[in-house]
Parts: structure tokens; sequence; C-alpha cells
């Protein structure tokens, strides 16, 4: 990819696809890139130094951070800065309801010192800072702004903040998703995996990655030896990239050292490995154990926190994702669209278990789903695992 100025006066041509979206795509990238670092302070300081705020526990019991708001206002910020608050519309996860609670305000606090913490060393990519701190009531105004509720038409952001946040909670794996929909189509897709290891070796959650990850150092601008990647694709490309995460490194200037990646070339059952997720309460592991045995696949499973499973099948490191979560859990867009778009032009498939694309079109959730998701590197194990799911749906319990 050519090198480009980090201004951010890109005029967009509808007619060279080239330059579709640029500004858009550049503009995301860096946000999920300052993301990735305000995550991984707040993550160090939650795990290693007791000291990131509470875990709070949202109405369905799923767990949120001071970093899962922050990030929201950040990311927010600045696609308003860069585009004018008119012009953009965001669904994302978080609301501000717990954090208007009149016994929230040491949280509250703590959220407008990481974003104004975080927006301070925005420079490194080439954003320009608010000229003094945010105040609460901006802050406030930047979460709550995220209040699309998507469609068909127009066009719109869709981030989840922290996906996975109980990978975060616990020290392992985790993405910030970033993605633009247009007319119901994802256009771009951004994924930040800020723990992403350059071992693959060490993504599985059984090997205890909480424990290595201490270990680890921030990847280099070049050196793509620690840990920490930004993913990125625009629709129709048929490319994807990908950059390592850097730490407040002066030198960045999009597209920085980005590389390009491509889904595996295996598409032999018994040398794939397919991933899913941690919490069998997400998706069962007995069905896909069956599902497994009778496509043969013969590796263990990867099991994994949040999208970093879609960025593991589109840098090449496993084959399948399956997510078969149980009746009547309605997927939302969130947690699927910017993967999606990623692994699509890193050259996989991603459909429902029908075999349909997955719809961005009707709100806040995948509606129409047909059963699970299925994403694979090639359409011949694709296939293999479509004919293995509708073999055994009637006899699971699912
Ligand atoms: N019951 C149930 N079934 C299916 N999916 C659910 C369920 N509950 C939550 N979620 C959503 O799953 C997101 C995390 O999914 P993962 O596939 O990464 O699962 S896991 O964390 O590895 O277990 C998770 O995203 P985050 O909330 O951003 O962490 C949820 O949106
Ligand atoms: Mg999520």
């Amino acid at each position: 990819m050519e090198k480009k100025s980090s201004n951010w006066v890109a005029i967009e041509s509808e007619s060279d696809p080239d330059e579709r979206y640029a500004k858009e795509l550049e503009v995301a990238v860096k946000a999920v890139h300052v993301a990735c670092l305000l995550c991984q302070k707040v993550q160090e300081d939650l795990i290693f130094n007791g000291d990131g705020g509470d875990v709070q526990a949202k109405d369905d019991n799923s767990p949120v951070t001071v970093a899962d708001w922050s990030v929201q206002a950040t990311v927010s910020w600045i696609l308003s800065q860069a585009f004018g608050a008119q012009n953009v519309s965001i669904v994302a996860e978080e609301d501000i309801e717990a954090l208007s609670k009149s016994n929230a305000t040491t949280l509250l606090s703590s959220v407008v010192k990481t974003v104004n913490d975080s927006l301070s060393t925005a420079s490194t990519f080439g954003i320009q800072p608010p000229p003094t701190p945010l105040e609460t009531a901006q802050v406030l105004e930047a979460i709550s702004r995220c209040n699309s509720t998507g469609g068909p038409t127009g066009r719109f952001w869709v981030l989840d903040p922290v996906d996975g946040t109980l990978g975060f909670v616990r020290g392992d794996q985790y993405a910030i998703a970033l993605a633009l929909v247009e007319n119901g189509e994802v256009v771009l897709g951004v994924l930040g995996c800020p723990n992403y290891p350059m071992n693959k070796e060490w993504l599985n959650y059984q090997n205890g990655y909480r424990r290595i990850l201490s270990r680890l150092s921030k990847s280099s601008s070049e050196g793509w030896d620690g840990k920490g990647c930004v993913l990125y694709a625009k629709r129709g490309s048929k490319k994807a990239w990908m950059q390592p995460l850097v730490n407040g490194d002066e030198g960045w200037v999009w597209p920085n050292s980005a590389r390009p990646i491509k889904v595996s070339a295996i598409d032999n059952p018994v040398l794939a490995t397919f991933c899913e997720p941690v919490e069998k309460a997400n998706s069962s592991h007995s069905f896909t154990q069956g599902l497994a045995h009778s496509v043969g696949l013969r590796n263990q499973p990867l099991r994994v926190y949040s999208m970093v499973k879609y960025a593991a099948i589109a840098r090449g490191d496993a084959e399948i994702f399956m997510k078969f979560a149980r009746a009547g859990y309605k997927e939302k867009i969130w947690d699927h669209a910017a993967g999606v778009v990623i692994i699509q032009e890193a050259g996989g498939v991603v459909t429902d278990a029908g075999g349909r694309p997955l719809d961005f079109s009707k709100g806040v959730y995948l509606q129409g789903l047909d059963r699970g998701i299925i994403a694979c590197a090639g359409s011949s194990l694709h296939e293999k695992i479509m004919r293995a799911v509708d073999a055994s749906w009637n006899s699971s319990s699912l």
C-alpha cells in the first residue's frame, strides 16, 4: 500500500474505488489505534495494578468497565471532529444510564480522565486533541450521541467499544470493533486486537494467556515481535490489512507499516482448526464438538474471547469460526460487522448456517439469522460445515 500523508483532506471520488471511503478508513483506523492504547492501559491497571476502576454489571449481568465507556466517548469524539457531529451516526453498545446515577460520580470522573488522557496522546496518530480537556458533559454527550438504531438506508458507524469484556476483565483477549455501514451493507471494517500475540499458539484461552501477557512487549512500529494489531478492510477491495499496534511512536504515518493478510489455504478438515467462544453460554460447545467430529476436524478447538476469532481467520491462524447461540438469543450487529468484511476481503466466506449473508440492514440485531454463524477460510470447508449442521440440527438441543 502506498504511503499517504497523514492529513485528512483527501477528496472522495465516487468513480475511483481506491479513493472511496479513504478518509473514513484512515480516521477509523487511527481512532481504533487510540482506543487500543486506552484499553491496554486500563487493562494493565485493572489486572496488574488493581486500579482500573470497578467492573460493573449491566442489566443482563454482563460486565462493563471504564474502558467500554471511555472508548465509546473517544471514538465518537474523533469521528465527530473529523466529519462533523451532524454527519456522524453511530450504533454502539453502551449508554450513559449507569454513569448518570448519583452514586456513579467516581466512575464518571474516571471515564472523563481516561478519555482526556487518551485524547492527549492522539497526536501520535495525527489526530488533533481538544484544545482544552473535555468537560464531563462533553464526554457524556459523546457517549450518548451513539444512539442510532441502524436500518436499511443511509450511513452509520457500528461500534463495539470493548468486545469480549469478559476476556478484558480476565486479562485475556478482547477487541475494539468499528465498521461503517452504508445502505445496509458493511463497507469498512476495523478491528483492534490489543492482545493478539505474534505467536499464534498463545491465542488459546486454555493456554492461560494472562500468565504470558505480562511477559510480552508491545510491538514496535516495524517489529511485529510483541503483541497487538489492528486489522482493516474496505468492501470490494479484495484486500485486507494488518498493522502492528504501536505505543506512542511519533513516526506513525498512515498507513504506517500495514501488511496484507490472507486467509489460510488449508481446506483439508484434518489439518484445519476451528475457533469458537470461550463461554459455553454463548455458543454450544457440545454441538460444535459433534460437527467437528462429523466433518473430520481433529485439532482441539481454539477458544478465544471476542471478535479476535474473526481476526484469527482473516490472518490465517485458524480456518473455521462457528457460533451457535442458544435459541432466542439475538446477535447484535456490533459483534460481527467489522469482522465479517475483514474475513471476506481476506478471501474467506461468512454466512449464517443457511448459507445467507449476515443482514446488517435490519437495525441493531442480525434479524433472520438462520441457526448460527459460520466463517471459513474457503468455500469447501464452509460447505462441509453447513452440510454437517443440516445433518445434525434436528437432533440437537439448541
Ligand atoms: N447468551 C449469549 N449468547 C451469545 N452471545 C452472547 C450472549 N450473551 C452475550 N453475548 C455476546 O457475545 C459477545 C462475546 O461473544 P464471543 O463469541 O466472543 O463469546 S466469548 O466471550 O468468547 O464467550 C458479547 O460481546 P461483549 O458484550 O461486547 O463482550 C455479547 O454481545
Ligand atoms: Mg461485543
